[in-house]
């Protein structure tokens, strides 16, 4: 097993109950088998991919005390740029070669939750650039969207009602992010790496990656292979909070970052994650005599700030205060 399923999903903008199953079909094999794809068909244009490229590109050369003006370490809700080595995704390597920009759902300072100081709830920290905060806006709703549309072909195949993930991801804890890879300068890829091996955290990411290659999934035979980019496509992956949901039925699968020889990288994962007080509990279809509940039950918040704590030293002190 060596080449990940390119899937179309175009037949889930119609409505023919048999194109529906045959894309879920198709998605169910492919969580069950690798927890990784690759979608086509998705109806974000490769114009918004451009602009948001080009932004990126724009934010991430800015000179680093403009890009610190909106520090993620210094937020509580975990918004704003991410400066090299801020994250350790494999505690047995170095600190990854990569800065970042994270927003996730904007909530107004007098929404409950945010006035509650809830984690990870809060309201979104811009860069001052000319159309940056609609551009990001937009394609964060999007993006969105485009995953639970993934999400509801689930149902199918999982045998829970078609709203389940709907009514779950009502005011999501979802994360868009954009990541800037600098080039590595020596041949050898051992050192400090793009992004360490790693599983995610959440349900389901959507990842835009462009020309210049690099991401590494882990198959089951446990050896490394190339997820190289193809046009006009996501990769879709899964994260541990979607394994437990399915009790492992789905995996979330390792998976790493190259740093690229001589160029620079851009990408830009966005990590579809619930509601944060969504109880994270083994399927009904997912369970039987045979297959008892593997994972205690947990809710999503609780969850991906454990995993955050692991990667994150500021974190990690946050959360000890
Ligand atoms: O940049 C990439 O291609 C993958 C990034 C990734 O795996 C992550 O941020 O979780
Ligand atoms: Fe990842």
């Amino acid at each position: 097993m060596n080449q990940l399923p390119i899937i179309d999903i175009s037949p889930l903008y119609g409505d023919d109950a048999h194109g529906w199953n045959s894309v879920a079909q198709q998605i169910d094999r492919a969580c069950r088998e690798w927890g990784f794809f690759y979608i086509k068909g998705h109806p974000i244009t490769s114009a918004r991919i451009g602009q948001l490229l080009d932004a990126a590109r724009q934010f991430f050369a800015l000179p680093a005390a403009e890009k610190l003006k909106i520090d993620i370490t210094q937020t509580r809700h975990h918004r704003g740029y991410g400066a090299i080595a801020t994250e350790q995704l494999d505690p047995n390597k170095p600190s990854d070669l990569k800065e970042t920009f994270d927003m996730g759902l904007h909530l107004p300072a007098e929404h409950p939750e945010v006035l509650a100081e809830k984690p990870l709830r809060g309201s979104n920290r811009h860069p001052d650039i000319a159309g940056w905060e609609t551009l990001m806006e937009q394609h964060y709703l999007d993006m969105q969207a485009l995953a639970q549309t993934l999400l509801r072909a689930m149902t199918l195949a999982l045998g829970i009602e078609r709203d389940f993930f709907d009514s779950r991801f009502k005011e999501p804890v979802s994360v868009l992010r954009l990541i800037h890879y600098p080039p590595r300068h020596t041949a050898s890829s051992d050192e400090q790496q793009g992004a360490g091996a790693h599983t995610d955290y959440g349900c389901i990411t959507l990842l835009y990656q462009d020309s210049a290659g690099g991401l590494q999934v882990r198959n089951v035979q446990g050896q490394w292979i190339d997820a190289p980019p193809i046009e006009g496509t996501f990769v879709v992956n899964l994260g541990d909070m979607m394994a437990r949901w399915s009790n492992d039925r789905y995996l979330s699968t390792p998976h790493r970052v190259i740093s690229p020889l001589g160029v620079d990288r851009y990408s830009m994962p966005f990590f579809a994650e619930p509601h944060p007080d969504t109880r994270i509990e083994c399927l009904p279809g997912c369970q039987d005599a045979e297959h008892p509940p593997k994972y205690p039950v947990t809710t999503c918040a609780e969850f991906l700030l454990s995993r955050f704590a692991d990667t994150y030293a500021y974190r990690r002190e946050l959360q000890a205060s």
